[in-house]
């Protein structure tokens, strides 16, 4: 998904520092000192315009979320929709997956969440998969020790090169579904846009949940 750059974007991420961080590098290993109560940190990266990460925060209060976002304009998205909420145990951030060792300490992020990630179908584009070794690595850096991830997609090839990526990594798997809107797991399943839209049209959505050792 790309989105043309709006003018609005970049005025207000600018003007609300108390909720987008435009600059994570400045919070490594503070990121609970920008929640009103100190408690388990998740972080979705590539939260698109936010859906997934603002129904989290609402759902579970006991645990401290932050959506990261890449492209200014869908970040600036999320962010109008998070001020409407007020939540006192969401962050946001505008910056890049492949610089989380940049933005969190070593542990200081108890689950991931990776949704509807671009697939990059092309094989020679594999490395840019969001579950590619070099990324997988830096996930296990950031997290706690079994720090896990879950992961949505419709994509077929990308869930395919996920569990193969995974597995060979060493990670244990908690759980695959690969079609989780008629399995028991959706029964507290908070849905992202791109989920709404895919299901919408009937293709199966594919879910898994794994660990590091
Ligand atoms: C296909 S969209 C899915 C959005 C949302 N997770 C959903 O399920 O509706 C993938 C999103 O990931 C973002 N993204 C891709 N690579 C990223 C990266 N390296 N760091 C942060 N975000 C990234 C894209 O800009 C895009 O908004």
């Amino acid at each position: 998904m790309r989105v043309k750059h709006k003018k609005w974007a970049d005025p207000l991420i600018a003007a609300h520092p108390e909720l987008m961080i435009d600059d994570a590098t400045q919070f490594k290993g503070k990121w609970q000192s920008r929640f009103a109560k100190e408690q388990p940190l998740h972080l979705e990266v590539g939260m698109g315009k936010g859906q997934f990460i603002i129904g989290m925060a609402k759902a579970h209060p006991e645990i401290n979320f932050i959506g990261l976002e890449i492209q200014r304009t869908v970040a600036a998205i999320a962010l109008k929709k998070a001020l409407e909420e007020d939540l006192p145990n969401l962050q946001l951030i505008c910056g890049d997956g492949e610089d989380l060792q940049e933005y969190f300490e070593d542990g200081e992020v108890a689950k991931m969440y990776l949704n509807f990630s671009d697939p990059w179908p092309k094989k020679r584009h594999a490395k840019r998969r969001l579950t590619y070794k070099t990324f997988l690595a830096t996930y296990q850096q950031i997290l706690q020790d079994q720090g896990t991830i879950e992961l949505k997609t419709d994509n077929m090839g990308l869930f395919e090169f996920s569990l193969e990526s995974m597995n060979n990594y060493g990670m244990i798997f908690d759980g695959v579904w690969l079609d989780l809107h008629h399995s028991e797991e959706n029964e507290h399943n908070v849905e992202t846009e791109y989920e709404q839209k895919f299901a919408a049209k009937g293709q199966p959505i594919y879910k898994l949940i794994a660990n590091f050792k």
